[in-house]
């Protein structure tokens, strides 16, 4: 069976299919977005034309290392296609995502794009989303006062899990691009993802939660027998 590396680099390749000359793209983080970045370097190399808007530090290091064209979200404000993984893909292409902290671009590159696709190994694929520890990103003055109120909106949302502050390996305080602190949220199970997206958007101190709903239209997802496609038109 192929290895999880490359079938992230194969849902990569996939997406490249989807990229056409002249674009603006969103540009993902992750080690799955990075498979895209890399393969997106070669083909600018070769000639094609696009321009890309990071999600994170690291991306734009990497696009840059790879001489793709990139620009701030300020110069592009609006973009053609964002291409981007996830950690995990429920039903109608609800995501979680902010794994490697990069939540809070992501959802606005995600949102200034006129379409997203996903990539992803099929294992990221989930009946419900939950099991993967949700990210919630929030200012660091008062973290404990604002656990307090996450975990309060959270009950009234259904849901119910531990928030743990985010670390490096170092044990220091995880820092995000944008220099919140992150809470991660082992919560096993969100069976309304709306709902609990409505109640963590209305708790003072969050600054942006990692579910993304209504955002990703297509999903490449890899496996051992190749590419599956997952569609969901949330306007349909
Ligand atoms: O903050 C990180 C991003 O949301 C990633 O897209 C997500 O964590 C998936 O990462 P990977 O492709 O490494 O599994």
């Amino acid at each position: 069976m192929a290895d999880a590396d490359a079938l992230k680099r194969l849902a990569a390749a996939r997406a490249l299919d989807f990229v056409t000359d002249g674009m603006r793209l969103g540009l993902g983080t992750g080690s799955t977005a990075a498979h895209f970045v890399d393969l997106l370097g070669d083909r600018v190399a070769a000639g094609l034309k696009v321009v890309g808007v990071p999600t994170s530090e690291r991306t734009r290091a990497q696009a840059l290392s790879r001489g793709v064209p990139i620009a701030t979200l300020d110069e592009q404000p609006e973009l053609d296609l964002c291409i981007d993984g996830a950690d995990e893909i429920g039903p109608e292409l609800a995501l979680i995502k902010g794994g490697g902290g990069a939540l809070l671009r992501e959802k606005l590159v995600a949102s200034a794009a006129r379409e997203m696709i996903v990539i992803a190994d099929q294992t990221k694929h989930v009946a419900m989303l939950g099991q993967f520890p949700l990210p919630v990103e929030g200012v660091d003055f008062g973290i404990a006062a604002l656990q307090r109120r996450l975990d309060a909106a959270i009950a009234a949302a259904g849901c119910a899990g531990p928030g743990t502050l985010r670390r490096t390996a170092d044990g220091a305080v995880f820092r995000t691009d944008q220099n919140n602190v992150i809470l991660d949220y082992a919560l096993g199970r969100i069976p309304d993802p709306a709902r609990l997206a409505a109640a963590l958007d209305g708790v003072v101190g969050v600054v942006e939660h990692g579910l993304f709903l209504g955002l990703a239209r297509r999903a490449l997802l890899a496996g051992p027998d190749g590419i599956t496609l997952l569609e969901w038109n949330a306007g349909a």
